[in-house]
């Protein structure tokens, strides 16, 4: 039997009159990239947030790493978010700090009794593996979109997560960097044999990078499998969405 990392069941939030989630459905298996795909507003990052214990549901169940998210709090909930890395939709760099303090940042704060020579290293590991080891005394503002991008994975990466979660990785930029973030998104995967949700409006990233697509219509994932499973479906909403995208 597969090992269900992620497991969702009957999830449901509404926003007053706004019902966003109605009855969403999800495993995600350890060691596969999950892609989800879905119209702006249909309630891909309040997902991501609850999964991540930042948004609680009003009904359902969210079973992640073997932990029910909304039983924990207090420090459960912050080792819980150790093993879940977040990367941000605007890679959310701290404008001020260089890219080695960057890095820095979230190792200082989260793991105890480092040496200077364990930052160091880690700060190193992380930079080579997005590429990146000549940024090291930089600032953010002098690097291109796709580097902050690659910067903002790589501080994620640095706590080594389980999981990791993608809001929009490829939002912003051309199509060749673009395929240097999905080609990344892959490696992580293989390096550190990380689970992943993606979430993308990027048909190229989504085939790139999905083992498999489950898309969001209506509240609810209607349609899981591969991309080309999911994109076989004659439902006009799927098809819109792929001519949107593909504009033929
Ligand atoms: N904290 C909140 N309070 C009220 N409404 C919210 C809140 N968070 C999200 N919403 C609403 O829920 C809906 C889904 O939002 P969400 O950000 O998940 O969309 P999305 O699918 O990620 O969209 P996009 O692709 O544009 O990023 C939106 O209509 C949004 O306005």
């Amino acid at each position: 039997m597969k090992d269900a990392i992620i497991s969702i069941r009957n999830l449901r939030k509404s926003f007053g009159d706004l019902h966003v989630l109605r009855g969403v459905d999800l495993d995600v298996y350890r060691g596969e990239n999950v892609v989800v795909l879905g119209r702006s507003g249909t309630g891909k990052s309040v997902l991501i947030k609850i999964i991540v214990g930042l948004l609680k549901p009003d009904s359902g169940r969210v079973n992640v790493l073997g932990q029910e998210v909304e039983e924990l709090s207090g420090k459960a909930l912050d080792a819980f978010r150790l093993k879940v890395g977040f990367s941000f939709q605007n890679s959310a760099l701290y404008d001020s700090m260089s890219i080695r303090e960057n890095l820095e940042f979230p190792l200082v704060r989260n793991v105890r009794n480092l040496s200077r020579a364990d930052i160091n290293r880690a700060v190193e590991e992380a930079l080579d593996d997005v590429g990146l080891s000549q940024t090291i005394n930089q600032m953010p503002s002098e690097l291109s979109g796709g580097q902050r991008k690659r910067i903002g994975i790589a501080r994620t990466l640095i706590l080594k997560p389980e999981i990791m979660l993608y809001d929009e990785p490829t939002a912003g930029l051309d199509p060749i960097t673009s395929i240097d973030i999905n080609n990344l998104i892959n490696e992580v995967r293989e390096r550190y044999r990380a689970t992943s949700i993606v979430i993308t409006h990027d048909l190229t990233c989504a085939k790139t990078v999905g083992d498999r697509v489950a898309m969001l219509l209506d509240g609810k994932f209607e349609r899981v499998g591969t991309f080309e499973e999911v994109f076989a479906d004659p439902d006009e909403r799927v098809q819109q969405f792929y001519n949107y995208n593909f504009v033929n």
